[in-house]
């Protein structure tokens, strides 16, 4: 009999068991020598936590508010292209896992399931759309359109990829899609090489125009993905955004910009509360949410694990992962005297040697 899996990275061996290695490295792999996609999660193995003794905090309510919603766990899915590799179901098996835990998913302009048929699997839980700005705006502007009808809640403009990242593996791999995995919420062709797709067809002279553009063809919230920095922070808090991810895409764009763990704390400092400050890259454990938390985040997005559940056991797989981040953020919350996300402070957490 199989043993259950326990942790993130049960999932993870499970997940590359089953997958073809072209794909597999897709999913995993990050730009150039990959050493911001291994310092993401090295950088948790730096973090100390202090708990708070005969503080009882059994049962910790995990509950946050976001942008007017209230989320189950200060914990959402990431924005990941083309689930459908990991899975048929896709993007529909992970919006259904997520929204039956009260957790939101934010889908990528590339899903591979209609946004329609996600917004009805949500059923009510936040369900966020990313975008990417074309070249020919008008193809952002039918995605917008089409999403905001569907019921998406926000926008959340990707504003570190002028172009792809140098993804290696991909280069080497000469890495195609199936021609089945096509994106689901966008007309044409010519996808088959993500890399060679997004160069002649992503906006490579995007700037912070786009924030005042997409408030004229939209009214939902708009949140920018990939800041890394206090100075572009504060740019994005001048044009108005609603939130601020600070991702550095995984590392999946510029290998050697720090851990997002590492670049939080600036960026909080920045933001003073303006507006909401989400993070993601390299989160594998309840705990991990929790030192995020405690650095200045207001919630965290997880990224390759949900992909690593898809691939293991569809829905199944995808809850299974989730459940696992819920009930490590318990067993740490309740451990460490913290009673609601409110008892989440900077002293929660020292920095020590990686472990
Ligand atoms: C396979 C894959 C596809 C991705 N596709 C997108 C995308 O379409 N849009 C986007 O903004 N970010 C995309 N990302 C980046 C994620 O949103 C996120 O920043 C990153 O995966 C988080 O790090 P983690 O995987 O270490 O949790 C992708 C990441 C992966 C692994
Ligand atoms: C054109 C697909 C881009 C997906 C993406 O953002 C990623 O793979 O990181």
């Amino acid at each position: 009999m199989q043993m259950p899996a326990l942790t993130l990275q049960d999932y993870r061996r499970l997940a590359q068991e089953r997958m073809e290695r072209p794909v597999w490295d897709f999913f995993e792999g990050g730009a150039g020598e990959e050493h911001t996609l291994a310092a993401n999660e090295r950088a948790f193995d730096r973090v100390r936590l202090r708990p708070t003794v005969l503080r009882p905090a059994a049962g910790p309510d995990t509950t946050c508010k976001i942008l007017g919603r209230t989320w189950a766990a200060p914990i959402g899915v990431a924005p990941m292209a083309f689930h459908t590799l990991a899975h048929p179901d896709g993007e529909l098996a992970t919006v259904r896992a997520a929204a039956a835990r009260g957790l939101p998913v934010t889908v990528s302009t590339f899903a591979g399931r209609a946004c329609e048929e996600l917004a009805a699997a949500a059923a009510g839980a936040p369900l966020w759309l990313q975008l990417y700005c074309f070249r020919d705006r008008s193809v952002t502007r039918r995605l917008i359109e089409r999403a905001e009808r569907a019921g998406a809640e926000a926008l959340v403009l990707t504003v570190d990829a002028p172009r792809l990242g140098r993804r290696l593996r991909d280069v080497r791999n000469d890495f195609r899609l199936p021609p089945h995995i096509v994106p689901a919420n966008l007309d044409g062709g010519g996808f088959s090489s993500p890399a060679a797709h997004a160069r002649a067809e992503l906006d490579p002279s995007l700037d912070w125009s786009a924030v005042p553009w997409l408030r004229s063809v939209t009214s939902l919230p708009v949140l920018v993905k990939g800041v890394l920095t206090a100075p572009d922070a504060l740019r994005a808090v001048e044009a108005g955004v609603d939130g601020i991810i600070v991702s550095n895409h995984g590392g999946r764009q510029l290998d050697g910009v720090p851990a997002t763990l590492e670049a939080l704390p600036e960026i909080a400092a920045a933001v003073r509360g303006a507006c909401p400050v989400l993070i993601d890259g390299g989160i594998r454990r309840g705990r991990d949410v929790l030192a995020c938390l405690a650095l200045g985040a207001d919630a965290a997005l997880v990224g390759r694990p949900v992909l690593h559940g898809l691939a293991a056991g569809g829905e199944d797989g995808v809850g299974g992962v989730l459940d696992i981040l819920l009930e490590e953020l318990q067993d740490a919350m309740t451990l460490t005297g913290t009673r609601s996300l409110a008892d989440i402070l900077p002293d929660l957490v020292r920095t020590g040697e990686p472990w």
